[in-house]
């Protein structure tokens, strides 16, 4: 996060003190949460909620619950979060949180306990105008709700907007779970439209099939595109001839939530999925899965971060020197907090929109900021990436600007 950071700010001439205002985060809170497990045993777990900065508004960012979960990633998170906001354009500043925990070994009471307990430790961070947590990696609906139950009870009213990405009866938005894989799907289109590339002759394979990957491979079907190989933690699986995507979702919905077994496609292995000779590669998993070891084998003509950080900044010049146009994270995955955005907004005035007036605005503003992007990229002569940290900081700077107070 840092080196592309580092490259925008020389390009736009930030001074050192505004350097360090936006480098540092505004709060950084570690928690113990001692939690019964089912065995009867206490285990303690280490949790983390990183505030960037909340000079465009209330911070907001997902929580991650997987073990290798640490300051130092959340830090990056959480400041990805600020940039995202800022380049979509929307009222918010950047945070995360994270516990360092295993959810696929442990149960739903265990899991539950958990959220009640990181919920209960973070209650005089998070707020609906303050601190705005929702979804990510190894965290669904499921766990929304628990937080929202639970910071609810402690305020002692429902509080729908402490929260987004909750189910629909408790005040979620129509659309948010789509919301990530459809601005994906959308920066990808816009992106090909830029190498005149047509989606119903094009290819993708997707890395990831939770909640971004998933569904960023259903919507790039229903556009035309041809996926040929997709994969999660159980390994990576190809289709010359295209994947049914709808199968594979409820094949997985069927296995605990793997694709392990899954019978439409042949195994292969990771690597190979990252290297294949399709149009589009969608990395939809974890940071740093193209790093300067595998970047150089890369034949996909674009990259569409559908992940976080999913690039490493070595990687970048490898890719870039190959020509392939990499659509980066903090625009192309920006599709889920703007849902989340529009979630609050209904939680405030009480009101619920249609999923087509959600649909119709979302892809408005993921349009207009890839357009924003794209330009600012041409008139920097610099990577849509770097574009992306220029239009970003170059927001969150001036509003610091005017409103002073230093
Ligand atoms: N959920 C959301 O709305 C948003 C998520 N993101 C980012 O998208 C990424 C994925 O998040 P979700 O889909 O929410 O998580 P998820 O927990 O729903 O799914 C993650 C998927 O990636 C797979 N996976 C994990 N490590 C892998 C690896 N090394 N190789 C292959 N597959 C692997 C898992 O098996 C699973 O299929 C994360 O980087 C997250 O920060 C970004 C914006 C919003
Ligand atoms: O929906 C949100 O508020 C944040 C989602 C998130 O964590 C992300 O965009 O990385």
């Amino acid at each position: 996060m840092m080196q592309r950071f580092d490259k925008a700010v020389q390009l736009l001439g930030i001074s050192d003190e505004m350097y360090h205002i936006l480098k540092i985060p505004r709060k950084q809170v570690i928690v113990g949460l001692p939690v019964t497990m089912d065995s009867g045993e206490i285990r303690t777990f280490e949790g983390y909620r990183v505030v960037h900065s909340t000079i465009l508004g209330p911070s907001k960012g997902g929580i991650r619950f997987d073990p290798g979960v640490n300051l130092d990633e959340v830090r990056a998170l959480a400041a990805w979060m600020t940039w995202k906001c800022a380049v979509v354009d929307i009222p918010y500043g950047g945070a995360k949180g994270g516990v360092a925990c295993n959810p696929r070994q442990m149960s739903a009471g265990e899991i539950e306990r958990l959220v009640r307990a990181y919920t209960t430790a973070m209650l005089d961070v998070f707020g609906p105008d303050q601190d705005i947590p929702a979804p990510d990696m190894g965290t669904g609906q499921r766990e929304m709700a628990w937080l929202m139950d639970e910071y609810s009870k402690s305020k002692g009213m429902t509080v729908q907007a402490v929260v987004t990405g909750k189910p629909i009866v408790l005040g979620g938005s129509l659309g948010r779970t789509e919301a990530t894989g459809r601005g994906v799907t959308v920066s990808a289109l816009a992106a090909m439209d830029k190498l005149r590339l047509n989606p119903y002759k094009s290819t993708a394979a997707v890395q990831g099939f939770g909640n971004v990957g998933a569904n960023a491979a259903s919507l790039l079907r229903e556009r035309g595109v041809k996926i040929q190989a997709i994969s999660d933690l159980s390994g990576a699986y190809y289709n010359e001839a295209g994947i049914d995507i709808e199968a594979a979702m409820a094949y997985r919905d069927h296995n605990g939530g793997q694709l392990e077994g899954f019978g439409g496609a042949e195994p292969i292995s990771s690597e190979e999925l990252l290297s294949l000779p399709v149009d589009v590669l969608v990395p939809a998993a974890t940071e740093d899965v193209i790093t300067m070891r595998n970047a150089g084998s890369i034949r996909a003509k674009m990259i569409v971060e559908g992940a976080n950080g999913p690039t490493s900044a070595m990687a970048d010049d490898i890719i870039n020197d190959k020509g392939i146009m990499v659509v980066p994270d903090i625009l192309a995955n920006a599709g889920g907090v703007t849902v989340s955005y529009f979630e609050w907004v209904q939680n405030r005035i009480g009101y619920k929109w249609t999923l087509e007036r959600i649909n119709r605005r979302s892809d408005r503003i993921m349009k207009d900021a890839f357009n924003k992007v794209y330009k600012t990229s041409q008139q920097y002569g610099v990577s849509l990436r770097i574009a992306a940290y220029i239009v970003a900081i170059d927001k969150v700077a001036s509003t610091y600007k005017f409103r002073g107070g230093f």
